[in-house]
């Protein structure tokens, strides 16, 4: 399509948004011609609040600072991810933006997440991948600076998480590049560091995402402490096995 062409069936669409409401495609023939719905309701008004309130636990619970890490959710052929470099006092569910698989932006004005590609491997690469977060949470990096991962050595760690947290070999932001990584060492913990950079955690929900970054970043602490004041030996594979059966299967309301 010539740029006049694809600059009057744009302003087209435009019209066509405010007379209507419609969510509308924001690529046009690969055009760069990104914009939100002015005129109608956002895309995934629902899954922007539950991203909006992972992004607000991450900080609570001191695993993220000022702009650093992000949270993405897949819908469907979707996924709805954090805007890069925005501080977390100013996000807001509105700012999200949605891509396609291919990394194109179908909805928002801000650039997404620098990680975005890293997420799109792991959801095109796991079929189980339904969130993904990326924190530099200070224990569990500590681990990854060390380039250590961390053995089960507690009840907890082989509760949610049922084997070591593995490391992955060292990948440079802002390409698939980390995703592969990542991809050559994931477990069934979901839970994997970044050598020399930091975690990234793949969930089932954004609730079991967000839950497993708050545990590891709990079960890298105590493991850290207590490599620093002795020798603990990990808990043997037989009991790290039983425990996260049972918690996978009976703890909580289940
Ligand atoms: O680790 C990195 C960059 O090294 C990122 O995770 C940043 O910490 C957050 O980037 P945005 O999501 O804001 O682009």
């Amino acid at each position: 399509m010539r740029s006049t062409d694809r600059l009057l069936f744009i302003d087209f669409l435009l019209k066509f948004e405010n007379k209507n409401g419609t969510v509308i495609p924001c690529c046009v023939d690969n055009f760069d011609c990104t914009f939100t719905h002015k005129g109608g309701k956002s895309m995934y008004e629902k899954e922007r609040k539950e991203l909006y309130n992972a992004h607000l636990l991450l900080e609570k619970y001191g695993l993220v600072a000022y702009t650093s890490g992000n949270v993405s959710v897949r819908i469907g052929d979707h996924v709805l991810i954090k805007p890069s470099g925005v501080p977390y006092t100013e996000l807001k569910p509105e700012d999200f933006v949605v891509v396609d698989l291919e990394g194109n932006v179908i909805e928002g004005e801000k650039k997404p997440s620098v990680d975005t590609a890293t997420h799109l491997y792991l959801y095109k690469h796991l079929d189980w991948a339904k969130s993904v977060i990326h924190t530099h949470s200070t224990f569990a990096m500590v681990w990854a600076i060390l380039e250590k991962s961390i053995p089960v050595l507690c009840t907890a760690h082989a509760d949610v998480f049922g084997e070591e947290i593995p490391l992955t070999e060292y990948a440079p932001v802002g390409s698939e590049a980390i995703g592969k990584a990542v991809v050559k060492v994931i477990g069934k913990s979901g839970a994997v560091l970044l050598r020399k950079h930091g975690v990234m955690i793949v969930g089932t929900s954004v609730d079991d995402a967000v839950k497993k970054a708050i545990f590891l970043e709990e079960v890298a602490k105590a493991a850290y402490f207590a490599t620093l004041a002795g020798k603990p030996t990990p808990l043997p594979p037989d009991e790290v096995d039983h425990l996260y059966n049972q918690y996978h299967t009976k703890y909580g309301q289940k």
